[in-house]
C-alpha cells in the first residue's frame, strides 16, 4: 500500500519525537488521518511498554540508549492489514453508496463484536487500541465504538464519525451526520442497545447522554480520542514514564492544530499530565483546566461535569479548598439538570467520594487547629458547599432511582457542623425554584406547577437564618457569577 511506503523514511521508529513526527505527518499531510494506523502505532508503543510480556516486547526489540523500543515498520504493516482483512471480508466490498447506512455501521459493529474474547476483564487497562484488537481480540467499552469508526474508514465511509459523552461512545452518520447509532456495550450487565439510535427514552434526560451534546469528532478530533485513551499506567501505582511523555506531546501537538478546542476531557487530561510534569513555554496547567471548563460551557451549553471535577481535583491536591468547593458547586450545578439513571453510575461515585471522602479530609485538616485563614470561616465556601449539596438534591428529584441515603448524611452532617455558627448565620438563600423547573424540563413547565412556582418566586420568600443581616459577608447563595455552572 502506497501508504507506507511514504512511511518508510520514519522508521524503525526509535524515539517519541519520531511517533510526534508520524503523528503530525498523518493530521497536516494527508486528505484524512488514518485512525487505524494511528491506533495500532499508539497500541504497539503503550504495550510493550506497560506489560511484562515477552510477545509484546518481541514487537519491538528494545534498546538501551533510547526511550521507546524499536518499532518495524513491518509490524505496523502486518496489523493494518491485518485489520483490513477483517473488515473488508466480512462487508462485502463494493462500496455502493458515498453514505453508510444504519445496517452496514450494524454490520462494522457486528464484525468487531462477534471476534471478540468470549469472556474478558472488560475494565482492564490497554484494551482501547486496534493493537489490543489486532492480538489479544480484547477491547473496551470505546475500543469497540473506536474500531467500528476505524472500520468504516477503511471501508471508504469517511461520515462515519466518533460520538462521545462523559462515560459512553457511539457513532453518528449518514449525509448531514445526524444519523446515530449505538455500537457498543455501556456498563455491567446492561443488554447492549447495538444498532438503535442514541437516547430517545427517558435515557435522554441522563449524564450518560449529556442531554444530547456529546464531543461529535471529526476524523482529526478521532486521533485526539485515540491519543487520549493511551494509558501510561504500568500497574496501579506507577506508570510508564515514555508512554506519559508520548502522550503528553501527542495532546500538545494535537492542541496547537486546534484539535482539542471542542474537546473538553482532552484538555483536562493534558492538564493533569501537565500538572505531574510541565512542559517549558506552556500555559499552566490551571489554565489548561479553565479552558476545559470554557469550552463546555461554549460548545456543550455547560452540560459537561467532567470539567469542573477536573479542576476541582486539581484545586484539592494542591490545597486550594475555597477553590476547590467552587469548582464542586459548579461541577452540581450541571448535574442538578439531569435525571439520575442507573446508566449513571459513573458520575455518582465521582459525587459520593467529593461528599464523602474529599470534603471530609478537607475538614479534617482545617478543623485540626493549624490552618491560619481556614475556610471554616467563610461564608462564601459555607454557600458552596450548599450549592454542592443542593444540586445533588435536585438531580435526585424527578428522577426513578434515588441518590441520597443514610451514608451521605453522617459526613454531610459532620461537614455542616464544622463550619462556625456565626459564619452559618450571615447565609442568605434566595430560592430559585421556577429557574431550576424550566431548565430541567427543557423549558416546558406545565401550568399548575408554574402558577405555583410563580408565585413563591415573585414572593421571593428570602429565608434568612435567624436575624437579618446585615453585615457586608451577607452573600447570596447563588452569585451572578456562578449561576448555572460560571466559573469564580
Ligand atoms: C476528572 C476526572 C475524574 C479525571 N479523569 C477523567 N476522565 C478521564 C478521561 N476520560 C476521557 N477522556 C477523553 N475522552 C473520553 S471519551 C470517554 C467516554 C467513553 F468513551 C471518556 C473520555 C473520561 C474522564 S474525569
Amino acid at each position: 500500500m502506497a501508504r507506507f511506503r511514504d512511511l518508510e523514511s520514519l522508521f524503525p521508529i526509535t524515539n517519541i519525537s519520531t511517533v510526534v513526527h508520524l503523528f503530525r505527518n498523518e493530521l497536516e499531510n494527508t486528505p484524512e488521518p488514518d485512525i487505524a494506523l494511528l491506533s495500532i502505532v499508539a497500541g504497539v508503543i503503550e504495550n510493550s511498554l506497560t506489560s511484562r510480556s515477552s510477545s509484546a516486547l518481541q514487537m519491538c526489540e528494545p534498546v538501551e540508549q533510547n526511550s521507546l523500543p524499536i518499532l518495524q515498520l513491518e509490524t505496523v504493516e502486518t496489523l493494518y492489514h491485518k485489520f483490513h482483512g477483517i473488515i473488508k471480508s466480512a462487508v462485502d466490498s463494493n462500496k455502493s453508496k458515498s453514505f453508510a447506512t444504519r445496517e452496514l455501521v450494524k454490520k462494522v459493529s457486528d464484525v468487531i463484536w462477534n471476534s471478540l474474547t468470549r469472556s474478558y476483564y472488560k475494565d482492564r487497562a490497554h484494551l482501547q487500541s486496534l493493537y489490543s484488537y489486532l492480538t489479544g481480540s480484547k477491547l473496551d467499552c470505546f475500543g469497540v465504538a473506536f474500531a467500528v469508526v476505524a472500520g468504516c474508514q477503511s471501508l471508504g465511509y469517511n461520515d462515519v464519525h466518533l460520538a462521545l459523552s462523559e462515560d459512553h461512545a457511539w457513532v453518528v452518520f449518514g449525509e448531514n451526520g445526524t444519523e446515530t447509532a449505538e455500537v457498543t456495550w455501556h456498563g455491567k450487565g446492561n443488554e447492549d442497545k447495538r444498532g438503535q439510535e442514541i437516547g430517545k427514552g427517558i435515557s435522554a434526560r441522563s449524564w450518560l447522554y449529556v442531554n444530547n451534546k456529546p464531543v461529535v469528532c471529526t476524523r482529526h478530533m478521532e486521533v485526539a480520542a485515540l491519543v487520549s485513551a493511551i494509558n501510561p499506567s504500568l500497574n496501579s501505582t506507577h506508570d510508564a514514564f515514555e508512554v506519559s511523555l508520548l502522550q503528553q506531546e501527542l495532546l500538545w501537538l494535537l492542541y496547537d492544530l486546534g484539535h482539542l478546542k471542542k474537546y473538553p476531557m482532552a484538555i483536562g487530561n493534558l492538564g493533569d499530565l501537565e500538572e505531574i510534569s510541565s512542559k517549558v513555554g506552556r500555559v499552566p496547567c490551571k489554565t489548561l483546566f479553565e479552558e476545559a471548563i470554557a469550552s463546555a460551557r461554549t460548545y456543550y451549553n455547560n452540560q459537561h461535569v467532567y470539567p469542573y471535577t477536573y479542576q476541582g481535583g486539581y484545586f484539592y491536591r494542591n490545597k486550594l479548598y475555597q477553590e476547590a468547593f467552587e469548582s464542586w458547586a459548579n461541577a452540581s450545578d450541571v448535574i442538578r439538570l439531569y435525571n439520575y439513571s442507573r446508566d449513571d453510575e459513573e458520575i455518582y461515585k465521582e459525587f459520593l467520594e467529593i461528599a464523602n471522602e474529599l470534603i471530609p479530609h478537607i475538614m479534617k485538616v482545617e478543623s485540626s487547629g493549624f490552618s491560619a485563614n481556614t475556610i471554616l470561616k467563610k461564608p462564601e465556601c459555607f454557600a458552596n458547599l450548599l450549592r454542592f449539596y443542593d444540586g445533588i438534591c435536585k438531580w435526585e428529584e424527578g428522577s426513578a432511582t434515588p441518590v441520597l441515603h443514610i451514608g451521605w448524611a453522617k459526613p454531610l452532617v459532620n461537614t455542616i457542623s464544622k463550619f462556625d455558627s456565626d459564619v452559618r448565620a450571615q447565609l442568605n438563600i434566595v430560592c430559585d425554584k421556577l429557574e431550576d423547573k424550566l431548565l430541567k424540563n427543557g423549558g416546558e413547565c406545565d401550568t399548575a406547577s408554574s402558577e405555583k412556582i410563580e408565585t413563591d418566586t415573585t414572593e421571593a420568600k428570602e429565608i434568612r437564618n435567624g436575624k437579618p443581616s446585615t453585615s457586608k459577608e451577607e452573600i447570596d447563595t447563588r452569585t451572578t457569577s456562578n449561576k448555572r455552572g460560571g466559573t469564580s
